[in-house]
C-alpha cells in the first residue's frame, strides 16, 4: 500500500522549497496550486462559473483568468473568497484524487500532496500523515514581500486569509522549521524520510 503524505504550511512558508527537494529525490508530488490553475483554464467548468460570478473583467490575456485581479478581489473580501473557493476546491479535490490514483496504479510507494489549505479545508482525511512547513510570522511576511514584490499591505491581506501558522502546529504530525537555512530544512526532511520509511 502506498503511503499518502500531506505537506502544508502557509503562503511563502517554504512548501515548494521542501517539495522541490522531494521531487529531486524522485517522489510523486501533487501540487494543489498547480491543479488549481489547471481547473480554471478556459473551457473548464470552473472557469465559466468564475466568469459568470466575477464578470468579464476577470478575463485577462489569451482568455485566461486575470489572476492578479482575482487575487486583489478575493484576498480583500472574505465573501468573494468563499465564492471562489466553493467553485474551485471541489474540482481541485477531484483532480488531485485522479492524479493520486494514477500514481498508485503506477506502483508508487509514496504519494505526496502539497496543499496550502489542508487544515483550513479540513482535508486531513485525504492523507495518512501531515508535515507542516513552519516559519515565524516575521519571516513569512518578509519572504512573501520579497518573493512576490508585494507591499506590506498586500502581503498581510494574503497571510490573514489563512489560518495562522501557529494554530496549524498542533494539527500536524510533524513540523519542519524553515526559519533557518535551506540546508537545515533539508536535514529535517531527511530525518522524516528515514523515520517514516518513505520510499519512492
Ligand atoms: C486567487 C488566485 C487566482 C491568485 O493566483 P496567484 O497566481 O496570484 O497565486 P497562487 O495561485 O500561486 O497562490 C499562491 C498562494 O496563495 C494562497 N492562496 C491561494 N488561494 C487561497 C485562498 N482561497 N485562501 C487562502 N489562501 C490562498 C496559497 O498559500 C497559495 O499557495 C489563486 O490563488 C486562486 O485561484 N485561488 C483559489 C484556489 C485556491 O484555494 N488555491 C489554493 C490551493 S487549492
Ligand atoms: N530556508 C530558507 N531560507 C531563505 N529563503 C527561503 C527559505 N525557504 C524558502 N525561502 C524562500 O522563501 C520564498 C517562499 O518559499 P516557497 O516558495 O518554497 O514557499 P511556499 O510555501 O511554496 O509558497 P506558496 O505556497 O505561497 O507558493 C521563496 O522565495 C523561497 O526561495
Amino acid at each position: 500500500m502506498a503511503q499518502i503524505i500531506g505537506i502544508t504550511g502557509g503562503i511563502a512558508s517554504g512548501k515548494s522549497t521542501v517539495t522541490g527537494m522531494l521531487r529531486n529525490r524522485g517522489y510523486a508530488i501533487i501540487d494543489a496550486d498547480i491543479v488549481a490553475r489547471e481547473v480554471v483554464e478556459p473551457g473548464e467548468e470552473a472557469y465559466n462559473l468564475i466568469v459568470n460570478h466575477f464578470g468579464r473583467k476577470i478575463i485577462g490575456e489569451n482568455s485566461f483568468l486575470d489572476r492578479q485581479l482575482l487575487g486583489e478581489i478575493i484576498f480583500n473580501d472574505q465573501k468573494e473568497r468563499e465564492v471562489l473557493n466553493s467553485i474551485v476546491h471541489p474540482a481541485v479535490r477531484l483532480r488531485m484524487n485522479d492524479k493520486k490514483d494514477m500514481y498508485i496504479s503506477e506502483g508508487r510507494n509514496t504519494v505526496i500532496f502539497d496543499i496550502p489549505l489542508l487544515f483550513e479545508s479540513k482535508l486531513q482525511y485525504l492523507v495518512e500523515k501531515t508535515i507542516l512547513v513552519y516559519v515565524n510570522a516575521e519571516t513569512q511576511l518578509q519572504r512573501l514581500m520579497k518573493r512576490n514584490e508585494f507591499s506590506e499591505q498586500e502581503a498581510v491581506a494574503r497571510i490573514r486569509s489563512q489560518m495562522p501558522l501557529d494554530d496549524k502546529r498542533p494539527l500536524a504530525d510533524i513540523i519542519i522549521n524553515n526559519n533557518g537555512t535551506v540546508g537545515e530544512t533539508e536535514e529535517q526532511l531527511e530525518k522524516i524520510i528515514i523515520n517514516w520509511n518513505l520510499s519512492v
